[in-house]
């Protein structure tokens, strides 16, 4: 037997969501720069569950089903009022929270194609009024109900914020989330689809998916580079604070990729992203940082950002809390989530590879008193 760690560059499945081939990210054939230049997040969402680009009535169709879909039954917001908020990270306050709308779905064990269709609908619609709710909960607030009227992107500010917010900020969260909705076959969405290969419901599906996203190796970095951003404070520390970083061997959050080795072609997007909204906001400092933090890792490393280094800055610069970065990359990441799982189920066999055993072996049994 022969293992490569981490599975490296092991093939484990075809799949037409998306494709990162020779640095260049597609979903359905769709270039990220045109995706993220054009198209709502909806039309996002429907391209990666459909395979193709919504039709006008297809899109207001589909608005309409995710915004009826929004609202989270009441025992589930009345068990996240009963969360420690003082010690829970809102991931993990969604992975329980979604775990639980499992509970509260009569057909959550119904594996019809209709029935999987209708909990990606529900989960999409009320993955936000969780993050929100949370959010304003463990600070007092009530939740705030999502309108109608709105898009998915300013739904989601208006219900964290309870005001309305301005064009600018909605073209930008918009934005954000088209470039984080899928991602090939990415840690978090593997663990999606080796969960219900074993043909267990969508919420487990999910519920494992974002357990494996919270980690700082993958969507939780967004959050640990604002903590760094914050830590280094001003652009004439972050030359030191970094190369003092490397030299003990400390990784550098928000830098390298498993895929990509000459950049990843979703940071661009953030990167101006976040040159203008921090320019709004007058802290341009953060980009500054950031711009300085990326010279001096490309220069001793040669590693390039990430997803998630500028995404932070942008965020920020959105007046979103730190910790509910990673929860926003959930609410983005759980339509490519989903249309894993809808292809997987499509074509479905158990996930089951094997280990290269390192113990010990012929070990002869030590009855208790000789142990
Ligand atoms: C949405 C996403 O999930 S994007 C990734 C988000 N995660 C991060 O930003 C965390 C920081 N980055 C990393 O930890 C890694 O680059 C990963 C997890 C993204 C990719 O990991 P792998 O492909 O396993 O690369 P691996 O960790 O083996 O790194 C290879 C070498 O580069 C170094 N390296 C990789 N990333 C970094 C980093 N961010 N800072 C410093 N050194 C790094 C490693 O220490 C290793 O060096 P060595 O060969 O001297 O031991
Ligand atoms: O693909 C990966 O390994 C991580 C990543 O960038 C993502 O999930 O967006």
């Amino acid at each position: 037997m022969s293992t490569t760690k981490g599975l490296e560059g092991v093939v484990a499945t075809t799949s037409s969501v998306s494709s990162i081939i020779d640095g260049v990210l597609t979903y359905n054939g769709y270039n990220i720069d045109d995706l993220a230049d054009h198209a709502s997040f909806e039309e996002v969402v429907f391209l990666l569950w459909n395979k193709k680009l919504p039709n006008k009535e297809e899109l207001d169709a589909f608005q309409k089903e995710l915004a009826a879909a929004s609202k989270v039954p009441d025992a589930v917001l009345a068990q996240m009022k009963t969360y420690p908020i003082d010690q829970v990270h809102p991931m993990a306050a969604l992975r329980t929270a979604v775990s639980n709308l499992g509970l509260f779905d009569e057909d959550a064990d119904n594996q019809d194609k209709d029935a999987n269709l209708k909990k990606a609908v529900k989960l999409q619609a009320q993955i936000p009024t969780i993050v929100t709710a949370f959010s304003r909960i463990r600070k007092g607030k009530e939740p705030v109900a999502p309108k109608k009227e709105l898009s998915f992107a300013a739904n989601f500010l208006y219900m964290l914020n309870g005001v309305e917010p301005d064009d600018i900020s909605v073209k930008a969260f918009n934005k954000a989330l088209v470039l984080h909705a899928d991602h090939e076959l990415n840690a978090s969405t593997f663990t999606a689809r080796v969960c219900v290969a074993t043909l267990s419901d969508m919420y487990s599906g999910i519920t494992a998916a974002i357990g494996a996203l919270k980690g700082p190796l993958h969507g939780g970095a967004n959050e640990q580079v604002m903590a760094m951003l914050s830590e280094i404070g001003d652009v004439s520390n972050a030359e030191s604070y970094i190369k003092d970083a490397l030299e003990r061997k400390v990784k550098i959050m928000g830098f390298g990729h498993r895929v990509y080795k000459d950049g990843d072609p979703r940071a661009k997007h953030l990167k101006e992203m976040s040159r203008q909204l921090t320019e709004i906001t007058g802290e341009s400092k953060w980009y500054d940082m950031s711009v300085k933090i990326d010279e001096v890792v490309t220069n001793e490393k040669g590693l390039l950002p990430n997803v998630d280094f500028y995404s932070a800055s942008v965020y920020h610069s959105l007046g979103i809390e730190h910790d509910i970065f990673t929860p926003i990359f959930a609410v983005s990441r759980m339509s490519g989530w989903i249309a894993h799982i809808l292809e997987q189920f499509d074509n479905n066999r158990l996930i089951r590879p094997r280990a290269e055993y390192t113990g010990p072996d012929k070990q002869k049994w030590i009855p208790m008193e000789n142990r």
